[in-house]
């Protein structure tokens, strides 16, 4: 079908570096990760198991794969997707880490001498907690305590690993990759391709992909759809710096004297309700010190700071309710609060330059992780619908998907197969926020996914239920996947130049001036 071959042609894979010598940057790391591994050739090391971490695509999936490709060792996966239940790693990764291999000490295919091992490969190891996962972490370190063969765990987080397993494992740290590094792997990839591109526009997307590497070329590949040549104006900048207008409007948040300006300052930010709570708390003991007469910070807490967590308290209710609940109208309580709370609760003047920080790490660490537990969440449903592995699904069906979905049609159709909620929508359409857009997708595509729930058909069928389900069974017969997919391939070319004009016109749906 052509959904797969479209799949096949999606270039981080197709680029995914096969030899030691492929893989770029995180020299250090490769190096450590070869002397463990040799450590394995000549007996069992002190530490069994090893952690890669660090950021999304930056090559520590592509380490493990080269790793147990140059050893001559064979590559046991267990990834998200298999339900890491106790009793599935035990089955899987327990057993296969007490046998040898079948061809032991044998010369594989690739003329690589095998000492049969084999590398057992759990990715997400630092999301063993979900529901998916129960008892996922002890069987882990239970595993590790008795394998005969090489474990090697991938996280983002190493925090979010137990300290059991961290304890029984090398910790090897992969660092995001520099832009100047990024640059020639696009370059090259571009000439291969046969895209001629400026150096401008390379540039921009390697800045933009802050790092990774999967993400510069998902974009290299999607801004090249249907073209020849790339210039600097194809590149639409998705990420910018929000620091110079954020600080600003904390001027006004924390300092000001009329709401209406804070407000209007606040209104202006690319920033979701849930990006400026965080602002807002990282900086409120730090525009509020707890000074005497003098001037002196005495430390404690100021009963401004305390006031003013008070009213960022009631705000967080709100946004937990718009989490649950999905109703986007509660984002214009949150924002009220957070924007006009630390002004009500002053009881004096604060003077004197602030130099205001940007979220905690512990902050930003818990926004990715929901993040990425939506990208699985998002991958089980993708995985269930298509029969495709949970990395199939999470490194490759989700940007396929995230691409076909630019168009609206497409966009509705997949979201009512998929029965995406609203927040994977956003994921999915790229946006940062539930835009009047995507809630009109959102809208559109339950017409499809009701329709697609045996249960209300038989139990729970009412008149409106009937009604929708019709329509969407009209609509199914004119999309399947296979269709859009084809139909894509069509109109990709023309699909770019609309997107421009949709992200033109959106780019003013993104702000908090939405939901006010
Ligand atoms: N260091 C690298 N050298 C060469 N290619 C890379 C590197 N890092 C990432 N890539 C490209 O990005 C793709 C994804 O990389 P990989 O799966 O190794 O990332 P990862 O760090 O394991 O990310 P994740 O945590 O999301 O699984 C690869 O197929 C390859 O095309």
């Amino acid at each position: 079908m052509s959904a797969e071959i479209s799949i096949q042609t999606d270039w981080a894979e197709k680029y995914r570096p096969k030899t030691f010598k492929d893989l770029i940057g995180n020299k250090k790391a490769i190096h450590e990760l070869r002397l463990w591994a040799e450590e394995w050739e000549r007996g069992v090391p002190e530490k069994k198991a090893v952690i890669l971490y660090g950021a999304a695509g930056i090559g520590k999936t592509s380490s493990a794969a080269v790793l147990a490709a140059e050893m001559g060792w064979e590559y046991v996966e267990m990834n998200a997707g298999d339900q890491r239940t106790a009793d599935v790693i035990e089955r899987i990764a327990g057993a296969a880490s007490k046998t040898t291999t079948l061809f032991s000490h044998e010369t594989d295919a690739g003329g690589n001498k095998s000492s049969g091992k084999r590398l057992i490969v759990l990715d997400e190891a630092d999301n063993l907690h979900g529901t998916y996962d129960k008892g996922g972490s002890k069987a882990i370190a239970d595993v590790i305590d008795k394998t005969t063969q090489p474990i090697l765990l991938i996280a983002n987080d190493i925090y979010g690993m137990t300290q059991t397993i961290r304890a029984k494992s090398l910790e090897i740290e992969y660092s995001k990759i520099q832009t100047r590094s990024l640059v020639p792997v696009l370059t090259k990839i571009c000439q291969t391709e046969g895209i001629t591109a400026t150096e401008n526009a390379v540039l921009k997307i390697a800045e933009n992909a802050g790092g990774d590497l999967r993400s510069a070329i998902n974009d290299l590949q999607a801004v090249t759809v249907g073209k020849t040549e790339i210039a600097e104006d194809d590149i639409v900048v998705s990420g910018r710096d929000v620091k110079e207008t954020i600080f600003k409007a904390l001027v006004k948040v924390f300092k000001g004297h009329h709401r209406s300006e804070a407000l209007d300052a606040v209104k202006t930010l690319d920033e979701t309700p849930d990006d400026l709570i965080m602002w807002v708390d990282e900086n409120l003991p730090i525009q509020f010190p707890n000074r005497d007469g003098s001037g002196k910070d005495i430390g404690g807490t100021n009963p401004d700071v305390a006031n003013g967590y008070k009213v960022l308290s009631k705000a967080d209710l709100y946004l937990g309710r718009v989490r649950r609940r999905q109703t986007y109208r509660m984002w214009r309580y949150a924002s009220f609060l957070t924007t006009i709370g630390p002004m009500s609760v002053r009881s004096k003047e604060y003077s004197g330059f602030i130099k205001y920080s940007s979220p905690t790490r512990w902050k930003r660490l818990g926004q990715s992780r929901s993040v990425r537990n939506m990208r699985d969440n998002i991958a089980v449903k993708i995985s269930a619908r298509h029969r495709k592995s949970m990395r199939v699904s999470r490194n490759e069906m989700i940007p396929y998907y995230r691409r076909l979905m630019e168009n609206e049609d497409y966009a509705v159709a997949l979201a009512g197969e998929s029965d995406f909620d609203m927040d994977e929508l956003v994921y999915m359409l790229k946006a940062k926020s539930a835009t009047k857009k995507v809630q009109s997708v959102y809208e559109k595509s339950r017409f499809i996914a009701d329709a697609k729930r045996p249960a209300e058909t038989e139990f729970f069928k009412t008149p409106e239920s009937e009604k929708r389900s019709t329509a969407a069974s009209a609509d199914k017969n004119q999309l399947t996947l296979e269709d859009i997919a084809k139909k894509s391939e069509e109109k990709k070319a023309e699909e770019v130049k609309d997107e421009k004009a949709a992200e033109e016109k959106t780019k003013n749906q993104k702000s908090l001036a939405d939901f006010f």
